[in-house]
């Protein structure tokens, strides 16, 4: 077995699962490895003439279920075990909502920010030039995930297209809608977690005017969700960014504080200047400390490993609801179960970005178009579906939501291994 602590950390959630998951222990033993992992080396040309090599990965997972779906990730961390591991979620994510995709990841170790728009570009399409011939409609879907967006899709489907030599809109997910991007799909992680935080928190008869909420990471899914959520009364009472966080008990204005984020590229300028900004008495906190203040729900949305075995006793959040993938570990999940706060898992929170990306593939291959209102009412019927058959699942065998997930998902894997 390689040296892979993240996803060897991963597939130790698939245990506490077994015991009530209807599968064979041969399906076990093949969801433990990566159907195919691929490493590549980028050649960029750089402004200033010189040339730089980038190392990037794209990892098929499992095909059981059908073409293998994943985003594709820009970060200094980026490493093949941590693109493994993404795409070991993705297999479960989709098989948990019931799409026709397997699962996959990509990533490129770099730290986009550093990088012009044009060496942006140029990394962009040298990564699919890259892996061309691993990827497809049919094949394995990219999509985008921290630090990508629709801008980069709409290169990399240019660039597949331009070496196919045949535009292929469904080889790419999360594309600029005038190049065959789905309406919704920008707000579809948020409008999904949303929708399962709604739900569950409800069964707790927890009201959104008595709840307080913080949220780590305000990028694309982080901040559209702090918006959804205090527009229906939630006060959320801390934001950050990877420059740190605000806190004001009071709660904060949330669209002011995504207008002055978008416009100065960080929250730090928030609290800087924050008479821009209608915050009042906000303290300046780490990113540390806000994982540990006393808040009715804490919303991870930025990296994994997190919450760990050294801070999650100082948690005090009853409720967690994971919209970053794997922002918890194991060893701290165990001490929050202890501890009575109830974890909702990554693999149903954050899944409206992927149920989205399923129907923006399936507009691509129909050539008709949906209106946003239509995307948004499949969402939540997708998301109500599934949330409350893992709840059932939960409740019946009186098991954790996250091994409920694992649950769900491994009886389809399962069920499609057989079968075919
Ligand atoms: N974009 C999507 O459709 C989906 C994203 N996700 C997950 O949601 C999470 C966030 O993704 P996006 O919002 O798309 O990314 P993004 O790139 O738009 O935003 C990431 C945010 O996290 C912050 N951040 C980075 N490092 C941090 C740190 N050490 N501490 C606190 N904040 C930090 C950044 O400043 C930024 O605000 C990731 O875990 C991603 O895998 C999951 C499903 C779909
Ligand atoms: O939209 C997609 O295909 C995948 C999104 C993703 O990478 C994720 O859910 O973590």
């Amino acid at each position: 077995m390689p040296d892979s602590p993240l996803l060897t950390e991963a597939s130790s959630r698939l245990e506490p699962a077994l015991k009530y998951a209807e599968v064979s222990e041969e399906i076990i033993t093949e969801l433990q490895f990566p159907k195919s992992s691929l490493s590549v080396s980028i050649p960029v040309r750089l402004d200033d003439g010189s040339l730089k090599m980038f190392q990037g990965y794209r990892v098929r997972y499992n095909d059981n279920r059908g073409p293998t779906k994943g985003g594709i990730r820009y970060h200094p961390q980026v490493s093949l075990d941590e693109v493994e591991s993404l795409a070991f979620w993705m297999t479960f994510k989709c098989a948990l909502m019931n799409l026709p995709y397997g699962g996959g990841k990509g990533g490129i170790t770099v730290n986009a920010r550093s990088l012009s728009k044009g060496e942006l570009e140029r990394l962009s399409r040298g990564y699919i030039s890259a892996i061309a011939d691993f990827i497809g409609p049919d094949k394995d879907i990219p999509a985008p995930d921290m630090y990508t967006n629709a801008t980069i899709m709409g290169w990399m489907m240019d660039q597949y297209s331009t070496i196919k030599r045949q535009i292929t809109p469904g080889v790419v997910t999360g594309k600029p809608i005038s190049m065959g991007g789905s309406q919704g799909r920008e707000t579809a992680t948020s409008v999904g977690a949303f929708e399962v935080i709604n739900t569950l928190l409800a069964k707790f008869e927890q009201t959104p005017q008595k709840t307080t909420v913080a949220i780590q990471g305000f990028g694309n899914v982080g901040a559209t969700l702090a918006q959804l959520l205090s527009q229906v009364g939630y006060r959320v009472v801390a934001v950050s960014d990877s420059q740190g966080g605000i806190y004001a008990s009071k709660g904060l204005d949330i669209p002011s504080i995504r207008r002055y984020k978008f416009a100065n590229q960080g929250l730090q300028a928030v609290y800087c200047e924050n008479s821009v900004c209608n915050i009042v008495e906000h303290e300046v906190i780490s990113n540390a400390d806000l994982l540990k203040l006393d808040v009715d729900v804490l919303i991870p949305a930025a990296l994994e490993n997190q919450i760990t075995r050294e801070n999650a006793n100082q948690i005090q959040a009853k409720y967690i609801f994971e919209v970053a993938n794997g922002p918890t570990t194991s060893e701290a999940d165990a001490i929050l179960e202890e501890n009575e706060c109830y974890v909702f898992p990554d693999i149903l929170v954050n899944a409206g970005g992927v149920t989205v990306s399923y129907f923006e593939w399936v507009q691509n291959r129909s050539g008709y178009y949906w209106t946003a209102e239509k995307v948004n009412q499949r969402l939540k019927e997708r998301m109500n579906i599934e949330t409350e058959q893992t709840w059932s699942i939960a409740q019946e065998f009186s098991v954790s939501m996250r091994n409920a997930c694992y649950i769900h998902a491994l009886n389809r894997l399962g069920e499609t291994r057989t079968s075919r």
